[in-house]
């Protein structure tokens, strides 16, 4: 036949390296793509391409794309040279075969180092991208289902960036592929007529074995009458149980005959194994069904029988451990009956699914958050109402009435621990310690802690979770709050309640009113996950500036606690008793470094904060630590030996009297009162005057 009679692959190629999977011609494979040079090739090949020969690709088997763009191209799959039966003189005959239709080889006579050329040649399928998914969930990628043609060889590489162009040269013919496959193999055929009516009876047999009513099935049996069979040997290594490795070994079989020698073992190795199933299944009588398992990929014995060996469980692929891995977990996850029936359905439905199918991911990632949920773990409360009292009063000067509230609160825990409700809700104004007083609960009681800032939250799906249908679903907060503290009994820390937003996404305030509400928070159902997750035993505690924008319906089920500003007095007490110290400790200062009396932490109160907290107060410490932690760290001294002396610099320096100022004795930083503008800025002039 003529070349240009039936269809041509275009001469030339752009291929997309894959190092997954094999795709033999006949069949459809999905392919996960997300290395820069197939991304690219998706991307300004397949996208933008409009006609059909713009969906025509190759795909080079076993040849991984490099993570980085500017990362040479690995060595291409080799032709697979061993075991030829056939020795070189039969290769060179079925070569001469190919490539006699070749313009430039007619005239030209095949000689050995051409031979030896296509040894070496590189052998891939073209194939068609019937199907391009994008995602950019977990990371950017596509997935291709793509439908192999013919087999090729690649003559020369012409580029490799963006993607892989390749000059190709066409090694099946398609047009040779008419002879529907019940045309029994006539006595002219010879050796390849009696291997071809071989392989179409074993390919029956098969069938015969699997169940019909399965539509895969049944369609195969449709497609094994109507298929030339020429492709046979291909169609079927690709839904036969099969390695990579035996796929690679069809794919580089170059002519009919050896691709029908290197299925046909392929196929009896599956029926054998078939038999074996089917006879222990009848050893049991209530499995005694038909196995409607067909051999593509979650075929149940991936390790079939080659002749001399035994079943070996150690040469399960990655996957296979890993789901079995997941199994245990599921088992030893101890959650409720609900949630562990529907964890062994997408279990199976994940053991069925081919891994480059983008549900995999998703069914993996759920199963995943379901094992690691802490279901029935929990921290066994620690609660001693005088312990709990001193350890209020050490963590939080005044705030009398908050305290006295809490404790009553921990007090009837302590008689009864299946109380439900009330739910504290702190408001007052920013930097009171609201905050502070939930975490110090959650220490009383040792309990985990966890805050979950609600401030500008206006989608409720962020409460509840997105359904999985949805691209980049996950579960909403309290779940990954749960996930996060790994027991069921944290105390949750609803953080500013009163900024919670309202969008076209829903109410996430109204979501939050199952969560709160005792009666029905013991079956708290978050979209992602589907099933109850129960919620009475965390501890919820809400806090916010006001209650005017808290809807009635969330206040209605809070008890409100109000927390008041602080005097001036109050401020210091706290400065001494709590700030100061924090804030040495987090600069690395010892008290001995830096000093700061009383006088002098009233004037920066009442000269450089207005606030009813006391963050501010806590930053402008902050600040001076800073200041001073670069002149320790520098070495600074200045030596002055007596106190009295310590006003004298500022009247020297030429300062206002009553600015603010440091006094440094033998390394010690102190800071002197005074009223005027920024501390700091008087107290690093005055270290910068005296350093010289
Ligand atoms: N009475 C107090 N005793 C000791 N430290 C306090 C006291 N009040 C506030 N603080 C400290 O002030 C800082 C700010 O407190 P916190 O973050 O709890 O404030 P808040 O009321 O939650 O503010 P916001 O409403 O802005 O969230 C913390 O470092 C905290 O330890």
């Amino acid at each position: 036949m003529a070349p240009g009679d039936g269809i041509q692959i275009p001469s030339r190629l752009p291929l997309l390296l894959s190092h997954e999977g094999v795709l033999l011609p006949g069949s459809t494979v999905r392919f996960s793509v997300d290395s820069p040079r197939n991304m690219h090739l998706v991307s300004q090949r397949l996208l933008k391409g409009t006609s059909l020969k713009s969906t025509i690709i190759g795909v080079i088997p076993n040849t991984r794309d490099p993570e980085h763009d500017t990362d040479d191209l690995p060595t291409l799959h080799k032709f697979w040279t061993s075991n030829r039966g056939s020795g070189p003189l039969h290769l060179v005959s079925q070569m001469s075969h190919l490539l006699v239709q070749t313009k430039e080889l007619e005239s030209s006579v095949i000689s050995h180092s051409h031979f030896l050329c296509f040894c070496l040649c590189r052998i891939g399928t073209a194939g068609i991208a019937v199907q391009v998914v994008g995602s950019n969930w977990p990371k950017p990628h596509y997935t291709l289902l793509i439908t192999g043609l013919c087999r090729f060889s690649v003559s020369s590489l012409l580029k490799g960036r963006p993607f892989v162009l390749a000059e190709v040269e066409q090694l099946d013919q398609l047009e040779h592929y008419t002879t529907p496959v019940t045309e029994r193999a006539t006595a002219k055929d010879g050796d390849l007529g009696e291997l071809s009516n071989k392989f179409y009876q074993a390919a029956v047999q098969l069938l015969g074995m699997l169940d019909m009513s399965v539509p895969v099935v049944a369609k195969f049996r449709r497609l094994l009458d109507s298929l030339p069979r020429e492709t046979l040997p291909d169609v079927v290594a690709s839904m036969i149980r099969t390695s990579n490795k035996e796929k690679l070994q069809v794919l580089d079989a170059l002519t009919l005959e050896e691709r029908f020698k290197k299925a046909l073992p392929m196929l009896t190795r599956q029926i054998e194994g078939l038999k074996l199933l089917q006879k222990t299944r009848k050893s049991s009588p209530e499995n005694e069904k038909r196995v409607t398992n067909i051999c593509i990929y979650p075929f149940p014995f991936n390790h079939v029988f080659l002749p001399g060996r035994q079943l070996n469980l150690d040469e399960e692929d990655e996957d296979g451990d890993d789901t079995a891995v997941l199994e245990k977990k599921i088992h030893g996850a101890k959650m409720p009956d609900a949630a562990f029936k529907v964890c062994l359905k997408e279990l199976k439905r994940l053991k069925k699914m081919p891994q480059s199918m983008p549900e995999f991911a998703l069914t993996r990632n759920y199963l995943d958050l379901m094992v690691e949920l802490p279901w029935s773990k929990s921290t066994k409360d620690c609660l001693d109402i005088q312990a709990a009292r001193t350890l209020l009063d050490n963590d939080h000067y005044a705030m009398d009435k908050l305290k006295r509230r809490v404790l009553e609160y921990l007090a009837v825990r302590q008689l009864k621990t299946s109380l439900k409700g009330p739910i504290l809700c702190f408001v007052g104004p920013p930097g009171v310690g609201k905050t502070s007083v939930g975490r110090s609960i959650a220490r009383t009681l040792g309990r985990e802690f966890h805050r979950i800032a609600l401030g500008g939250v206006c989608d409720q799906s962020d409460i509840r979770g997105h359904r999985r249908t949805y691209v980049g679903s996950m579960p909403g907060r309290i779940i990954n709050g749960l996930k996060t503290v790994a027991v069921n009994n944290p105390v949750f820390l609803l953080d500013e309640v009163d900024k919670l937003g309202k969008s076209l996404q829903g109410d996430p305030a109204a979501a939050l009113l199952e969560v709160l509400d005792p009666e029905q928070n013991h079956s708290f159902t978050d979209h992602y996950l589907n099933v109850a997750f129960d919620l009475s035993q965390v501890l919820f505690i809400a806090t916010a500036n006001t209650t005017a924008s808290i809807p009635p319906a969330l206040l209605d089920r809070m008890e409100v606690l109000q927390v008041q500003g602080y005097t001036q007095e109050e401020k210091v007490e706290i400065a001494h008793r709590h700030l100061i110290p924090n804030q040495l400790e987090q600069h690395g200062l010892t008290p001995q470094q830096l000093h700061i009396p009383q006088d002098t932490t009233q004037d920066i109160i009442s000269s450089y904060t207005r606030e009813a907290g006391v963050r501010s107060l806590e930053r402008k410490f902050g600040a001076i630590c800073r200041a001073v932690a670069v002149k320790v760290a520098e070495g600074h001294r200045v030596t002055m030996t007596d106190a009295s002396t310590a006003a004298g610099p500022t009247q020297q320096s030429g300062e206002n009297p009553g600015s603010l100022s440091c006094l440094c004795l033998n390394g010690m930083f102190g800071l002197v009162g005074g009223r005027g503008s920024n501390p700091l800025s008087h107290f690093s002039a005055y270290l910068h005057s005296h350093s010289q």
